[in-house]
């Protein structure tokens, strides 16, 4: 707890507003049973005329109102400091997530992630909407209700004393008991959440390959393991109810027996103190027994902070970027290539050091096995992942001194399977472009992508929702929307992974088409399957275990290199066969 508790302390504002409202509590709580035993004094021991009573009973309303306010007003502080700091964590948790997304994405469940920044973070409300306004309210409220005590009897105050400490001192062992507990509900909850989405996603797969009864199986597993956990921590947190208030009930019974031999045997204290003693007794360990509640809620929240905190920990290599502008070029840039090479993690796939040079315009294929390296060499060109020795250069400047805007807005990553987010195909092309653009716009995008033959067909046409929830799109079409997006946003550099799947051959002619096109203004890097593409390039990189093996135009390797031969031949006989 002790990283959230010194997240509350930071909230400074919150905790001196807390401490005078806080006060005001105290103060109103201690007006209120005074008041209250004036009245009965006057009432029935002093028969005092009703006149008389009225003042008393209008400040007896005005402090119980009090008191309503000043506990709404302490919630109130507690819910603003609850949403800050789960705004905080979130931001935190997306921050790490788009510092290096590609490494993000592929670290952990997606599941597991939603879980923690959703349900995880959710979890910390109770600690600074609950616990830390309650340890302060705890703190002040009980404290003067002691003084006030101590002044009018001080053996009442002896007691409560000794008898206080045995509700913190319980509720920090069933603390110590319920944090292993909800650290492992939260544990069951990320497990579940992972295990659903995973399935979810994979479901298609599951039914062709007859799992999906098993999956259902452990999905039932997991949401059953899930609910256990929460048994066993609301077991712990009756059982704790159930004890606080068995200790305060027999403090206060200690208490009013004490008073009670004192009024009556002793005669040493006299009715408005006595009682006044017994009013505030039970206010004392009320205040006391709602920090004890509010532990247990804070105590859950800690298994969530350290699942968040887990998650912020994972090592993942952001991508640094600078202020160097780069919106004013004339031409295309021209991308050096010094070394750069890239390893996953030890003993994992590794690219080799390339140094290579991409000038302006022009136009380069990397070929290679599957495996290779292709795809990682992109991802690394596209600013996606941040190369683990060498350097990037774009005009002369290390990559990583421009904006990361700046950058990204010059270049467009035509992947094998662009992402379609759900909502309609216009708003699909539009996010091409950060601008406002118009219906007509778009429509010339799609064109230009060889999509609106399609769209044409579509009942709603570019209103047509596509993605999650709506219709489904081909492989091809869903290029050809990524190509969309690419021509709204008018790129300088573009990477392009070739689809290595059977598109026909009038949606390859046209993607090929567009692409062309779109070169026209920009320089380009394509991941190649085509002999066609791969013919057109002005150079071409052959890939081998992470390694350029050789560069060259097409004539030149098929003279000298050995693996673009067997290459290319093993495509002419694919396409006479
Ligand atoms: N996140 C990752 N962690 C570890 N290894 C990875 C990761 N992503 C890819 N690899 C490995 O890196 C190697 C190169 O992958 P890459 O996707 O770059 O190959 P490719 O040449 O593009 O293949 P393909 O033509 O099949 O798309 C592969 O062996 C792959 O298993």
């Amino acid at each position: 707890m002790n990283d959230l508790k010194k997240l509350a302390k930071e909230q400074k504002g919150s905790r001196i507003w807390l401490i005078v409202s806080s006060s005001g509590l105290a103060l109103s709580v201690i007006a209120q049973a005074y008041l209250i035993v004036k009245i009965v004094d006057l009432v029935f021991l002093q028969q005092a005329l009703f006149e008389k009573i009225i003042p008393l009973a209008v400040w007896l309303a005005i402090a119980l109102l009090a008191r309503v306010g000043f506990t709404y007003f302490n919630g109130w502080i507690g819910v603003k400091m609850a949403t800050t700091m789960k705004r905080k964590f979130r931001e935190k948790l997306f921050e790490k997530f788009s510092s290096n997304p590609l490494q993000a994405s592929i670290a952990g469940q997606s599941g597991h992630k939603v879980s923690v920044t959703m349900d995880s973070v959710d979890e910390l409300d109770s600690y600074f909407s609950k616990y830390a306004p309650q340890v302060i309210q705890s703190t002040i409220v009980p404290l003067s209700i002691l003084i006030v005590v101590a002044i009018q009897h001080f053996p009442s105050a002896v007691i409560m004393m000794v008898t206080a400490p045995f509700i913190p001192l319980f509720y920090a062992i069933i603390g110590i008991m319920t944090k292993k507990k909800s650290e492992e509900q939260m544990d069951k909850m990320a497990i579940f959440s992972g295990h659903f989405l995973d399935t979810l996603q994979g479901l298609t797969t599951l039914k062709l390959f007859g799992r999906s009864n098993q999956k259902k199986e452990s999905i039932e597993q997991s949401s059953l393991d899930f609910r256990d956990a929460t048994m066993e921590v609301l077991k712990v947190a009756f059982v704790s109810s159930l004890m606080l208030e068995l200790i305060s009930m027999l403090s206060i019974g200690i208490i009013a027996l004490e008073i009670g031999l004192q009024l009556v045997v002793f005669e040493n204290i006299t009715f408005v103190p006595a009682f006044f003693i017994l009013v505030l007794a039970p206010e004392f360990y009320l205040a006391l027994k709602d920090l004890g509640s509010a532990f247990h809620t804070g105590r859950g929240s800690m298994g969530a902070a350290n699942k968040v905190n887990e998650e912020l920990q994972q090592d993942i290599q952001p991508v640094n970027w600078g202020n160097k502008p780069l919106h004013h070029l004339t031409e295309p840039p021209h991308i050096m290539l010094d070394h750069v090479g890239y390893q996953y993690e030890e003993d994992e796939f590794e690219l080799h050091p390339v140094t290579a040079e991409i000038p302006a315009y022009k136009q380069i294929a990397i070929v290679g096995k599957t495996g290779a390296g292709k795809t990682t060499l992109l991802h690394l060109l596209a600013g996606l992942l941040p190369p683990t020795s060498g350097e990037l250069k774009v005009n002369d400047a290390s990559l990583n001194e421009y904006q990361e805007e700046e950058w990204l807005g010059q270049i467009s990553y035509i992947s094998q399977h662009p992402y379609i987010f759900s909502g309609t195909l216009a708003e699909n092309i539009a996010l091409g472009s950060k601008k406002d653009v118009t219906r007509n716009e778009i429509e010339e995008a799609g064109q230009q992508a060889g999509i609106s033959g399609f769209v044409n067909g579509l009942a709603q046409g570019y209103d047509t929702i596509v993605g999650e929830g709506g219709r489904g799109l081909s492989g091809g079409e869903k290029q050809r929307v990524a190509l969309a997006r690419a021509f709204l946003k008018k790129p300088s550099f573009i990477i392009f992974d070739e689809p290595t799947t059977g598109l026909d051959l009038f949606t390859e002619q046209i993607l090929q088409q567009s692409i062309q096109t779109l070169s026209k203004q920009a320089t380009m890097v394509t991941v190649a399957h085509r002999l066609h593409t791969i013919r057109q390039a002005d150079e071409i990189w052959v890939m081998e275990q992470g390694t350029i093996v050789a560069k060259g135009t097409h004539e030149e390797l098929l003279q000298t290199t050995s693996v673009y031969q067997d290459m290319v031949d093993v495509q002419k006989r694919s396409v006479t066969l």
